[in-house]
């Protein structure tokens, strides 16, 4: 698939990598070839074939970790959901427990066709090694809550000192205060000093509940938005997680101040949380990118569920099946993500000089038969399992459907053997 001005065009055709960049996109398999042997590396995808290679997707919301919650804790609303399930579970995980629901997480990501993540989470440290060690891209976010901030800025500037740029600039390292009703004004404000100092990205959770509007309007007289703007988080490169419910005022701050919103459609139907205006936010002019959010609160990471799913809500949300098109939505999990963090023209394209973070679809299945149009088969029929190569920076992560740098075995047994002693722990 390759980015044109208006449209994104699908592609048939085969790419040359070198390194970890794009050296060539063609549809001459002929020409690819004549470059692979003349140079070195190739990722032939013949035309004609029944395979398709295209920009990895980008998760911009995740919390990767809580596999190890995943069905868990159902059918709840946010707020019981956290104090009374999800914060009790949390607060008896380690660090390797933290790690080995992150492979868990990562693997499900990777075989499904998903190349980079943004997460924010407890011990984000375990979770950048885990994606360090599995392939994938990653921008990692140490979050904290009011009643968990000491030692936050020295922890989290150390991590960034460690891990913002590793492996090759695949790693990348920013602030995650949970969200405006379990953070302080103060605590916010100090957290932006390593944004500053640094040069580093933000991700909060904003405006996700009817209560949390409620909760902010009564304690600061302001929408979380405005809260938010006024803290001075929008003058840094900021993802605005969730904002379901938001005034026109609000779509306007966060279309000016190059805000980028993360839509978050399963999480938020399951938590009953409402429906964010994504179609409204993205006619204000607005960036939106696509999240899963964690594996309890959705349950899968699945994107291209997401993608289809995000598409059908707005539709039934505006009375207008013309809203959020295939296009439009593949945009948000590709070039609009990568913009959102600040590596636009770099992945989420297939074109020469980018990043290579490439998958490769079979196209030749039921459900993706008859073509009338390819972008529309892959938003609104797509599957995990139609992914067979996986490649991040120029190196293939995913082979013939299996893991190239994991067992997914042994990443399941692990997962099963820690959830077995958290079990006991708990009695
Ligand atoms: C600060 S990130 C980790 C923290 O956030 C919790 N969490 C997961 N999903 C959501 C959500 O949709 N809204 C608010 N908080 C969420 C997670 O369990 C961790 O405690
Ligand atoms: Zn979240």
């Amino acid at each position: 698939m390759t980015e044109q001005p208006g449209r994104p065009k699908y592609y048939r055709g085969a790419v040359a990598i070198s390194g970890d960049r794009i050296a060539l996109v063609s549809d001459s398999p002929q020409r690819i070839e004549r470059y692979e042997r003349e140079r070195g590396e190739g990722l032939q995808v013949a035309d004609g074939a029944g395979r398709l290679v295209m920009p990895g997707l980008i998760n911009l919301h995740n919390h990767v970790s809580m596999t190890l919650m995943r069905g868990y804790a159902d059918d709840l609303p946010l707020m019981p959901w956290l104090t009374e399930k999800i914060w009790p579970f949390e607060a008896k995980l380690d660090g390797d427990d933290i790690y080995s629901g992150a492979e868990l997480g990562i693997a499900e990501m990777l075989l499904g066709g998903t190349t980079a993540f943004v997460d924010m989470y407890w011990y984000a440290d375990r979770v950048a090694e885990a994606a360090i060690r599995s392939g994938i891209r990653a921008v990692v976010s140490p979050a904290f809550v009011g009643t968990a901030f000491d030692g936050y800025v020295e922890r989290t500037q150390r991590m960034i000192e460690r891990y913002n740029g590793a492996a090759g600039d695949r790693i990348r390292v920013w602030v995650a205060p949970h969200a405006p009703y379990t953070c302080t004004p103060e605590q916010i404000r100090e957290s932006l000093k390593l944004c500053e100092r640094n040069g580093v990205g933000v991700n909060i959770h904003v405006a996700e509940t009817l209560s949390e509007v409620e909760t902010i309007r009564e304690r600061y007289g302001k929408t979380p938005v405005e809260h938010l703007r006024d803290l001075g988080v929008f003058d840094y490169r900021a993802l605005a997680v969730h904002c379901v419910h938001l005034t026109e005022t609000d779509m306007e701050i966060l279309s000016r101040q190059g805000v980028s919103v993360v839509y978050n459609p399963q999480s938020n139907m399951k938590l009953a949380s409402g429906i964010a205006p994504v179609a409204r936010l993205l006619e204000r002019g607005a960036n939106v990118g696509i999240g899963t959010d964690g594996p309890s609160s959705n349950n899968d990471l699945d994107m291209w569920d997401e993608m289809r799913t995000g598409s059908f809500l707005q539709k039934v949300a505006t009375g207008d099946p013309c809203v959020l098109p295939a296009y439009e939505v593949l945009r948000m999990a590709t070039t609009r993500a990568a913009d959102a963090i600040g590596m636009k023209g770099e992945i989420g394209v297939l074109a020469e000089g980018a990043r290579a973070d490439l998958i490769v679809l079979n196209l030749d299945k039921p459900h993706l038969t008859p073509c009338h149009d390819l972008v529309a088969n892959l938003v609104y029929c797509a599957k995990p399992s139609d992914v067979e190569t996986v490649m991040v920076d120029g190196r293939i992560v995913v082979r013939q459907g299996a893991l190239a740098n994991g067992d997914f075995g042994a990443i399941r047994r692990e997962v099963e053997r820690r959830l077995g002693v958290l079990q006991r722990r708990g009695e």
